[in-house]
């Protein structure tokens, strides 16, 4: 029923959803032009593959709607933008259930990357690891100037490796050095850090959803043929990398997830999570 209507009428609130088909986004549409996608998975906007499947089929939609030019990608927690992976999903999991998932990450890593919207990441709260890669994915990044907010890439904290697209999308947004430095600390950028090596595009004092429509607005003024065909030069590589390696790349991911020592670190940091 909800996917015969038009992506205008699908605001998706919980308010208005039982929880049953609850869809864990939120569309509304501040101009004719730019629609909000916001991310709404309390606590923490955790990527379970429901959540990724979820926020993959509202873009698609959003993109099927040809008067729409600009997609803000933000979140209902002025905190957390997203905590990333699920990390329950890689916790003890069935091989079935984990090579999914993953199947889900790429599949909405690749829609975000490629799609031929302009897409800005208002990053009001932390974004680490896979909340990092979805302000990477988008083409502008505006971020709160909150100096307590953190953004990076943390997976070897968690014992863990960035898969290579991630690792390659990182080193086309900082730089090999930064980006190979940021890798093996894990480290997280505070705002102004992160604005310095171009991981974002602008920090905000104020309201920063404001900026993100205004961005939305002036990209939606650029021809969208001029725009479409230099994001596929700028992305055609990586997008074909990944593509021409997916189920390489899900068993590289299922086998390293489902070693013992994986195991061992994930079930740590879990508790490491909840002993806060
Ligand atoms: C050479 C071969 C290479 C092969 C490579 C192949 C494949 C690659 C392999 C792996 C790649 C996998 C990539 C992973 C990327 C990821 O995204 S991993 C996830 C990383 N995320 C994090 O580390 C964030 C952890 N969370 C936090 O730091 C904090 O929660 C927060 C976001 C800063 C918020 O803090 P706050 O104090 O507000 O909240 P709490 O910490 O109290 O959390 C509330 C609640 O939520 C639970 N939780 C938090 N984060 C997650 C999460 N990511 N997943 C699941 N659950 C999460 C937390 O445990 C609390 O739960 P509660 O105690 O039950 O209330």
């Amino acid at each position: 029923m909800l996917s015969r209507l038009s992506p205008r009428l699908l605001s998706s609130s919980p308010r208005l959803l039982s929880s049953s088909i609850r869809t864990l986004v939120n569309v509304t549409y501040p101009s004719p032009s730019v629609a909000v996608l916001e991310l709404d998975r309390p606590p923490v906007n955790s990527l379970s593959l429901e959540m990724a499947t979820s926020i993959t089929s509202h873009i698609k939609q959003i993109e099927s709607d040809p008067q729409i030019r600009s997609l803000i990608l933000t979140s209902s927690n002025p905190k957390i933008f997203s905590a990333g992976l699920d990390i329950t999903e890689m916790s003890r999991p069935s091989k079935t259930r984990l090579s999914t998932f993953w199947r889900s990450i790429q599949s909405l890593f690749l829609t975000l990357y490629s799609t031929r919207l302009s897409t800005i990441s208002c990053i009001t709260g932390h974004s680490p690891a896979g909340g990092c890669l979805l302000s990477m994915s988008c083409d502008y990044r505006v971020m709160s100037r909150n100096p307590k907010l953190g953004i990076g890439l943390n997976e070897t904290r968690l014992g863990i490796a960035a898969p290579f697209w991630l690792k390659d999308l990182f080193v086309k947004t900082v730089g090999y050095r930064e980006a190979e430095l940021g890798l093996s600390r894990g480290k997280l950028y505070s705002p102004e850090e992160a604005l310095k090596i171009g991981l974002v595009d602008e920090i905000v004092d104020g309201e920063v959803y404001d900026v993100a429509v205004e961005r939305a607005e002036e990209y939606a003024e650029i021809p969208e043929k001029g725009i479409v065909a230099t994001k596929r030069m700028c992305r055609g590589e990586l997008v074909r990398d990944l593509e021409g390696k997916i189920e390489e790349d899900v068993g590289w991911f299922t086998d390293f997830i489902l070693e013992e020592g994986t195991q061992k670190g994930i079930e740590g940091y879990l508790k490491s999570l909840s002993k806060k």
